[in-house]
């Protein structure tokens, strides 16, 4: 498939707008063809009517057209072949394999959401059934389901150009949920978009969807904007900058109508180096600590920019051989120059900190916008007294914190803002400190890992990847795995309805073959 720029909106072919926008290359800064036009509020406007128009249709598919619709959009993205990987590497630097990997996590994503749809547990359906004699007030007969929002404007991320962005997780669960997609694509991989929006156009087409159940737009912030602002908008899916998310989140408070934002926006990840654990293996969780770090040249959301243990000989072991890791690392191009900036100021904010010591630098890329990794280490007493020091720096520097005992280790704790991981390394001889921490750390974070690292997140039913403010806006909310589907739904409750107006899964011989509660008891079908 030929990449055109063109505006698509539905199925309607916009060409010949004035395109003059360029992808780069970040390994080289080389600009790539084609150029690509960006959506004015004209073509925010017809997306946006366009949903609407496909709303009621759309949502009221069957389980099966659901999910065979959610199936075809994977078939359609497996379809575009090398082309897809080639241009996704180019646009974003990362190497074949994360692309490829990539690709696999967006598709399998889409058959969770799909195998979701079918099982119909994301109904939540209940049913009180009527009690006319109770006394001293009969009961009625009420029936709940979920259905969905409306239609979601979903922002494509930066740092995962499938996963999280025109067909990743907050696409899926949002159709899955059966809200039309209007998608802002990120500016950093618009010919990757263009290619996974084609596919996703397709799958709309051979399913016999109506055209404007989805759309994807490219634009500038104020092209985001307006889609926030758009009445006919009733939900936002968004992954990136603390900064962007609080301006969406912002822009939709100020509407007449105010809407939910779902930011996933910005975490350290704290790792707690348990006393035993670093007793055990100091240099092991040095080395490994290192390669999370610099995992996609530290551009993951997971990133472990924070460090937390008690000081000693064996925190210096381990301080030593990530040094050691650290010097040996040779730094990828970061996604965009913007990104690259960022971190480079984040990280000499952090060298240039009188209450910080830098331990070990990587090594200096060769090439365009290579983020040199950094390791440094404060006392616990000044990483309190510096606010700043707990703000993430996104990229591949972190910050260890040598805590004098355990009562510091615990108010260092208590002092972080919110998270979207945790991290426990530990030992038995672990147990009682660490079941002092738990209880704090699931007050702070979406998710709590013991003897791993954050980055990797799998998609799965019991996975949560959020966590409270400012890790998200929302801190009920997880952006990856089945749960996600609740963000763009709500519930509705139906009292008396005489059975031909119930919806078709409220209807008793439907439910004999759902997931429902019956009078506060759960009932499986079968
Ligand atoms: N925590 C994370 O998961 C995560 C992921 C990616 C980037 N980041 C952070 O964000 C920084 C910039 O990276 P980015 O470009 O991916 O994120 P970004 O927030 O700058 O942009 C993400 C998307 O939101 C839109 N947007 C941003 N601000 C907006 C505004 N005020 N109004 C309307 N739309 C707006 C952009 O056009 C883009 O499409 C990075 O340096 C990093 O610090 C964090
Ligand atoms: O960057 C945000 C998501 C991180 C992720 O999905 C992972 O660590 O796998």
């Amino acid at each position: 498939m030929a990449l055109t720029g063109d505006i698509v909106i539905g199925s309607e072919r916009l060409s010949g707008r004035a395109a003059t926008f360029r992808a780069v290359d970040p390994a080289t800064g080389a600009a790539l063809e084609p150029a690509f036009a960006f959506a004015g509020e004209a073509e925010v406007a017809r997306a946006c009517a366009l949903a609407e128009d496909a709303f009621d249709a759309y949502r009221d598919t069957t389980p099966e057209a659901r999910a065979a619709f959610l199936e075809a959009i994977g078939d359609e993205i497996m379809a575009l072949g090398d082309a897809l990987i080639e241009r996704a590497c180019a646009e974003s630097g990362l190497p074949r394999a994360r692309i490829e990997g990539e690709r696999g996590r967006t598709v399998g994503q889409l058959k969770l959401f799909a195998g979701v749809v079918r099982a119909g547990n994301w109904l939540d359906l209940r049913v009180d059934t009527a009690l006319p004699e109770r006394k001293p007030l009969a009961r009625s007969d009420l029936r709940q389901r979920h259905i969905a929002l409306g239609p979601v404007a979903v922002f494509g991320a930066s740092n995962f150009p499938l996963a999280f962005s025109v067909a990743g997780g907050d696409t899926a669960s949002a159709l899955a949920a059966g809200c039309p997609v209007v998608v802002k694509g990120h500016p950093a991989h618009p010919g990757t978009g263009e290619l996974v929006g084609e596919a996703v156009r397709k799958a709309v087409a051979s399913q016999g969807l109506p055209a404007g159940t989805f759309t994807l737009l490219l634009g500038a912030n104020e092209t985001g904007a307006a889609l926030v602002r758009d009445p006919r908008i009733k939900a936002v899916g968004f992954t990136g900058s603390r900064g962007g998310g609080l301006a969406l989140v912002a822009l939709a408070a100020a509407r007449p109508e105010p809407i939910p934002v779902y930011a996933e926006m910005s975490s350290v990840n704290p790792v707690y180096l348990m006393p035993g654990a670093l007793a055990a293996r100091a240099e092991a969780l040095g080395k490994a600590f290192v390669g999370s770090l610099t995992m996609g040249a530290g551009q993951f959301c997971t990133n472990p920019g924070l460090v937390l243990a008690l000081a000693g000989p064996d925190l210096d072991r381990f301080v030593g051989a990530a040094a050691t890791a650290m010097q040996d690392y040779a730094p990828p191009a970061m996604l965009t120059p913007g990104i690259h900036a960022a971190y480079e100021a984040g990280r000499k904010a952090l060298a240039g900190n009188g209450r910080v010591r830098c331990v070990a630098e990587g090594k200096v890329g060769e090439g365009a916008n290579r983020g040199t990794g950094a390791l440094f280490v404060a006392e616990a007493a000044d990483f309190l007294a510096d606010e700043a020091l707990s703000h993430e720096v996104f990229g591949a520097s972190s910050l260890v914190v040598r805590c004098r005992d355990i009562e510091e280790l615990v108010r260092v704790t208590r002092k972080l803002e919110g998270q979207l991981t945790a991290t426990l390394h530990l030992e038995p001889s672990d147990a009682d400190l660490a079941r002092r921490l738990v209880p704090v750390l699931e007050v702070k974070a979406g998710r709590i890992l013991a003897n791993g690292w954050p980055t990797g997140v799998e998609v799965s039913h019991a996975m949560v990847h959020g966590g409270p403010f400012p890790a998200t806006s929302d801190g009920r909310s997880t952006s990856v795995g089945s749960l996600a589907i609740r963000r763009f739904l709500r519930p509705v409750c139906y009292q008396d309805l005489p059975a031909e107006l119930l919806p078709e899964a409220l209807r008793d011989a439907a439910l004999a073959g759902l997931p429902h509660m019956m009078d506060g008891k759960a009932v499986l079908p079968g």
